[in-house]
């Protein structure tokens, strides 16, 4: 099993790159979290373009290191947006990103994330219930537990989508993400929980979106695996640091994005974090 010293060099490269390269991962995700999203996406170093049309997220794909597609807000132009710019993602073997929001809710949601199968994104980044019902709709392994998928945040535990994300992991060939109180990060053979993060996150909407907005910025320096665990990391340091600092969720939004700003590749790295082989 790969040694936890050597996740954490990579991780520090994987920072220490993005800060000096300003990587541009362009998105196109929801209009709920969207300002959110760009702003993580600066805070740790990245560069960020959100698009809707179907040539622009060709365009895109093509241009970014990476690309974040999060499915949280629905539009009639999207059902040609998403497999289109998801087909030239998978034939140019780019790395993308894809959050699964509400996985399981409505017909055309259902329909993409069903198309999404064959272009396996790079990471998948979700809630517990996102994870469960996804691995369900691709017919995976793993995919017994039931979601109970009520909206965008979950009513499942992290630890009841392991393996869904497991089989979500083995089928792309990249990693998974499961966020929660403690996050799960795999990429098939080996499990990362990483540990911190604040309340406040599930007070504050777009936590989740812009974590994978952050993994495709890191995804551009890193492996599947190594991009998710950063992100993940990074949130877990920044959250705990900003729950110190404030006393409700308007001004942990602020404080959350200064503390995304300053943590250092070291200190994202040494943040809490286990593996286990599958
Ligand atoms: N109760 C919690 N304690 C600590 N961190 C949390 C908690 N809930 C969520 N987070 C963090 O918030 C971020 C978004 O996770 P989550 O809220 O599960 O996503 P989503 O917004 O997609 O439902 C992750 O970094 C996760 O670690
Ligand atoms: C509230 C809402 N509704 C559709 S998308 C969205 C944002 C969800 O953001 P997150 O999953 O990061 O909390
Ligand atoms: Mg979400």
């Amino acid at each position: 099993m790969i040694s936890k010293e050597n996740i954490q060099n990579r991780m520090i490269q994987a920072v220490e790159t993005v800060k000096r390269t300003n990587p541009m991962a362009g998105s196109i995700t929801n209009s709920v979290t969207i300002n959110f999203v760009a702003n993580a996406q600066l805070a740790v170093g990245g560069s960020a373009a959100m698009v809707y049309l179907p040539d622009e997220g060709e365009f895109l794909a093509k241009a970014g290191a990476a690309t974040y597609i999060n499915v949280g807000t629905l539009l009639p132009v999207y059902e040609q947006t998403l497999p289109r710019t998801a087909k030239v993602l998978h034939d140019l073997s780019k790395p993308w990103v894809l959050d699964p929001v509400a996985a399981g809710f409505g017909l055309l949601r259902t329909e993409l994330l069903r198309q999404y199968k064959e272009y396996k994104p790079s990471v998948i980044r979700g809630n517990a219930s996102e994870i469960i019902a996804l691995a369900g709709l691709w017919g995976l392994d793993g995919s017994s537990e039931e979601s109970h998928v009520r909206g965008v945040d979950s009513t499942d535990s992290v630890i009841a989508a392991r393996a869904a994300a497991v089989a979500l992991a083995r089928w792309t060939g990249g990693a998974v993400a499961v966020s929660g109180k403690t996050d799960l990060i795999t990429d098939g053979s080996v499990i990362a929980f990483s540990q911190g993060g604040s309340h406040f996150m599930e007070k504050i909407t777009g936590s989740g979106c812009s974590l994978g907005g952050v993994v495709a910025v890191y995804a551009t320096a890193a492996s599947p695996f190594i991009a998710a665990l950063t992100a993940s990391s990074v949130y877990n340091l920044a959250g705990s640091r900003a729950e110190n600092e404030v006393d409700g969720p308007g001004s942990f939004q602020t404080r959350f994005l200064d503390e995304l700003y300053k943590a250092t590749a070291v200190e994202i790295a040494n943040n809490p974090f286990e593996i286990e082989e599958v």
